[in-house]
């Protein structure tokens, strides 16, 4: 069984942190119906700045490792993000690339592309061959590589090398690796013999048409290549090594999809593993948590030993510039700025075995994950020599759905090779640089802060005075252009705080409170309201029972740390705009330790703030005095 032991290149000692790379697609006339231009846009190869949605004369600024522009190809997404963590596989190291964001972002265009432009993971494969092929023979390794392909689709790991398989389940060895049991693991040969098995199997994923994205995929797709070299001395020394290609499916706004039936239920899914993922994040940016919760989800669970553990891990977050994927851009862009923060230890999964008779041998690398036995490895080793011998195209002639992909990657093949890797570099600036960043992220964090007064400031004041851009760039100005039909939403989407109907009972229930508690004969809302507009806590808040006070900070704390947008909204006082900048604040500086935090949200003025709790208190005499009401009338025998 394989087994981690520390890797003979100090892998071990090294820790490697996940990479995270953010690409904005083009900007597309035809999904903008409102046409209100980008709301994002990058500034250089590793910052970016997006409006800001609470105020739209500000934007703000994130940095990440990379920043691929709407130019950039395919081929320079694969070189500067992907292509240096390749190595690593064949020392028997885990790596991974996955691509994060929203649906219709461009994550399978990042990660399969198209036959003009191949992505990732036809440019990995084709990378791990070539390294394998200048490997071979040297330092005293047999390499083989094999292939496994699958979907987790409404939380059902679906084979799809196999089609027709069922619900697989996923375990874990006593050496922490993830096993899927009965899953196809293909060897394969060369690369034309991978896209042999790859194109046909990809059409089995599950894809269906949402009012975002015409072929939107429905499910989280993993390509795991899989290289094995083994010692060619008497010792049987293996090492195995794992690479994780992961398409996610797009995190979803079902009001925006206009998601109904069986496509929310996929939504609701999807919805709750890159939920789940974004939690593994949090709990591994912390660095403190007990437990992360891999468990939580079949994705993550999946991805277990490619995230914060194991592997070189690679985040390609995809962003779209038009404003209706505002908002899921702008968690985007969060989550990534969190995943930047995880650092992993690289090990080398290997195994020490003692000689082994040829059929047990055959059978303990079937169960390892099926690489073959001698002689098929043999083959595969013959093939991949006569694959390297071939100088022509026409000698790679496969029978794959579409023959135009292979051509192009034996051109790309040829200019990969020919071309000069500038990454190399770029990767050590990385290391020096994690530091650097996280003191800007603070930097960023008191920002925030120091503009959440400013604007606090300016609301108290009512000045009609014109906002500075928080970002003073040289080019214009990133605004958001007036659309008739956002106004018109922005009218609907007001809600009308009910503090007629809910603070009509009060009246009585000060009547109520006079007379069966004995409190000081006065109104209610003069204690709560005093001439003086100051909050005069010390003459009714003591009137309350302080335990039942403190369960209802308690439960609002609850709200405001885990709420949904609706939850929050459900706060009375929280409209929709203060709501979603709970959530903002929440996203940016984790949780509220106390109700007094949430006056550190903007526009929640210190005034506002008394009064949202006011309300609270209020509600609570409420409930209590409507018990004493009906305690009261039963007494006097009176039916409710
Ligand atoms: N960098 C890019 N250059 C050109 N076109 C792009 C780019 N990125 C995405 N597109 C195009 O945008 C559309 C949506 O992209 P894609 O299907 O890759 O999104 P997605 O994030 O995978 O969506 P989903 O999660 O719904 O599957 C496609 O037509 C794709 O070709």
């Amino acid at each position: 069984m394989a087994q981690r032991v520390p890797s003979s290149d100090g892998g071990s000692k090294k820790t490697s942190r996940v990479r995270v790379a953010v690409r904005l697609r083009p900007y597309m006339d035809k999904q903008d119906d409102k046409g209100e231009g980008p709301c994002v846009r990058g500034l250089d190869s590793q910052n970016l700045e997006i409006i800001n949605w609470r105020n739209a004369m500000e934007t703000v600024k994130y940095h990440f490792d990379v920043f691929h522009g709407e130019e950039t190809t395919q081929q320079e997404v694969f070189l500067s993000s992907v292509k240096p963590i390749l190595p690593n596989i064949l020392k028997g190291q885990n790596a991974s690339v996955f691509a994060y964001g929203p649906t219709g972002a461009g994550k399978t265009h990042t990660m399969l592309g198209s036959s003009e432009q191949p992505g990732v993971i036809p440019r990995a494969v084709l990378e791990v061959f070539n390294l394998v092929r200048a490997k071979e023979g040297e330092e005293g390794w047999d390499y083989s590589i094999g292939m496994s392909y699958l979907e987790i689709y409404n939380e059902k790991v679906l084979d799809l090398l196999s089609p027709n398989s069922q619900d697989l389940p996923i375990r874990e060895d006593k050496s922490k690796n993830i096993l899927i049991p009965g899953l196809t693991h293909t060897a394969v040969s060369s690369f034309s013999d991978f896209e042999k098995h790859f194109v046909p199997a990809t059409l089995n994923r599950t894809t269906a048409s949402t009012k975002l994205n015409q072929r939107s995929s429905r499910s989280h797709a993993i390509l795991l290549i899989k290289v094995v070299r083994t010692r060619q001395d008497l010792s049987q020394r293996q090492q195995t090594g794992k690479l994780y290609l992961v398409d996610l499916a797009g995190s979803e706004d079902n009001r925006r999809t206009g998601n109904q039936g069986i496509r929310l239920k996929e939504s609701g899914a999807i919805n709750l593993s890159l939920f789940t993922l974004s939690k593994v994040v949090d709990s591994l940016n912390s660095g403190t948590a007990v437990r992360v919760p891999y468990r939580d989800s079949k994705l993550t669970r999946l991805l277990q030993d490619s995230l914060g553990g194991s592997a070189h891990s690679v985040m390609i977050a995809n962003i779209a510039p038009e404003y209706k994927y505002y908002f899921d851009t702008f968690t985007a862009l969060n989550f990534a700025a969190k995943s930047k923060l995880i650092v992993n230890k690289p090990f080398t999964c290997e195994t020490v075995a003692a000689p082994v008779l040829p059929a047990k041998r055959a059978r303990a690398e079937h169960d390892a994950g099926g690489s073959g036995t001698e002689p098929q490895k043999k083959k595969q080793k013959d093939e991949r020599k006569s694959e390297a011998e071939a100088s022509s195209p026409s000698a790679h002639c496969h029978s794959s759905a579409e023959p135009s992909v292979m051509d192009r990657l034996m051109a790309l093949e040829k200019q990969i090779l020919s071309g000069q890797d500038k990454d190399s570099l770029t990767m050590l600036k990385y290391v020096a640089q994690s530091r650097k960043e996280i003191e800007e992220l603070k930097e960023k964090q008191r920002e925030f802060e120091s503009k959440a007064k400013l604007f606090d400031q300016l609301a108290a004041e009512k000045s009609s005075a014109k906002q500075e851009p928080a970002f003073k760039n040289n080019t214009a100005p990133l605004q958001r252009k007036q659309s008739n039909v956002i106004k018109i939403n922005k009218q609907q989407a007001v809600v009308q705080p009910l503090q007629v109907s809910q603070l009509q009972p009060l009246q009585q229930l000060a009547v109520v409170r006079k007379q069966s508690v004995c409190v000081k004969k006065k109104k209610l809302s003069d204690a709560l309201e005093p001439p003086d507009g100051k909050e005069n806590t010390s003459t009714w808040e003591t009137q309350l029972d302080t335990s039942v006070l403190e369960q209802s900070r308690q439960a609002i704390l609850t709200v405001l740390n885990s709420g949904s947008l609706k939850d929050l909204k459900g706060l009375q006082q929280i409209g929709d705009k203060k709501a979603k900048l709970i959530l903002g604040w929440r996203e940016i500086h984790g949780n509220f330790t106390k109700l007094e935090d949430l006056q550190k949200v903007e526009g929640m003025t210190e005034k506002r703030f008394s009064s949202f709790m006011k309300v609270r208190k209020v509600l609570r005499l409420h409930s209590q005095g409507f018990h004493l009401i009906l305690r009261k009338n039963k007494a006097a025998g009176i039916k409710p």
